[in-house]
């Protein structure tokens, strides 16, 4: 699908909002002549998209534009003030609510969608929740949009939006903790410090493949731990000292976090 409307994106030249435009224009999903980027300091070390309008007026952008995307960090949301009656807006803002958008902006038509970090190297998984004004040709333009960075599916609900800030959003910076744990026990055995790194990006990048063929994990980590062997002894420590307590946790703490980072602004966001 190409998108025949014309796009604006609030915080073009930033990780996400930037990694989304160029790939959907690399794709020929966009038209750059259709597609309209601002910031408040120009491009800044943003990826060039030739043929695209870049503005520091977000009135402009939202006149110029049918489908909206705020892109901006959830706490410079109060300074952006846009007319978007009528239109699409899609928020790909961590914690603030449909309904704030709504009242902020006049649209009815809104998508709050949670990407992550590797949007920027084409593998985010994004969930995204419509409110119910969203159209269904809506929903596809906005499941497209993702495509063009991985991948993407519609929540039915607003809530799992703010939950999915830990699990999709938060969730690509796990595998860099597990690899950091893993090389400072490996440094702490003496290993040099080199090979420690080798061997756990080669566990977390190229072994991890080996979930990629199948739909669930957990018959992998069962096959593993029949095996009876050292594997098994690992696995079966790291549970009994609360790994799926701790995944659990942190994952609760994003989502609490979001709703309080959304409480936190909610005075400037009337
Ligand atoms: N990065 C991530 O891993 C994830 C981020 N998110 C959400 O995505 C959103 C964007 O995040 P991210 O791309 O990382 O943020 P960045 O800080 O990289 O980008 C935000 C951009 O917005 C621009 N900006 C700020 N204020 C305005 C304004 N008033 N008008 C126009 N542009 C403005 C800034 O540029 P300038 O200073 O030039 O104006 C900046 O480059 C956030 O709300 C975040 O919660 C969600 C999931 C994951
Ligand atoms: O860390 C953050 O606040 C952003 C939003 C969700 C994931 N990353």
């Amino acid at each position: 699908m190409t998108i025949a409307a014309r796009v604006g994106i609030i915080g073009g030249n930033g990780w996400l909002g930037n990694a989304l435009a160029s790939s959907a224009v690399t794709k020929g999903v966009i038209d750059p002549a259709r597609l309209v980027l601002s910031s408040r300091s120009g491009t800044r070390g943003a990826i060039d998209i030739p043929g695209a309008t870049w503005t520091r007026d977000n009135g402009e952008l939202a006149r110029q534009s049918d489908v909206i995307l705020l892109s901006v960090r959830p706490e410079q949301y109060p300074a952006v003030v846009i007319d978007a009656s009528g239109k699409l807006v899609v928020s790909l803002m961590a914690a603030i609510p449909a309904a704030i958008i709504a009242k902020r902006t006049g649209a009815e038509r809104i998508v709050r969608s949670m990407p992550n970090a590797a949007m920027s190297i084409g593998k985010s998984f994004t969930p995204w929740f419509a409110a119910a004004a969203v159209t269904p040709e809506d929903k596809r333009l906005v499941q497209t949009l993702f495509e063009c960075c991985g991948d993407g599916d519609e929540v039915p609900e607003e809530r799992h939006i703010d939950y999915c800030s830990g699990l999709c959003g938060s969730g690509a910076a796990f595998p860099g903790l597990l690899a950091q744990a893993m090389i400072e026990q490996a440094v702490a055995q003496g290993l040099p410090l080199s090979f420690a790194r080798r061997a756990a990006k080669s566990v977390l990048i190229d072994a991890s493949q080996l979930l990629a063929e199948h739909e669930d994990p957990a018959p992998v980590v069962q096959a593993m731990i029949d095996y009876r062997g050292t594997t098994a002894a690992a696995l079966q420590t790291m549970i009994d000292c609360g790994f799926k307590t701790a995944v659990g946790a942190g994952l609760d703490a994003a989502a609490k976090k979001a709703a309080a980072m959304a409480a936190g602004l909610t005075g400037q966001l009337r």
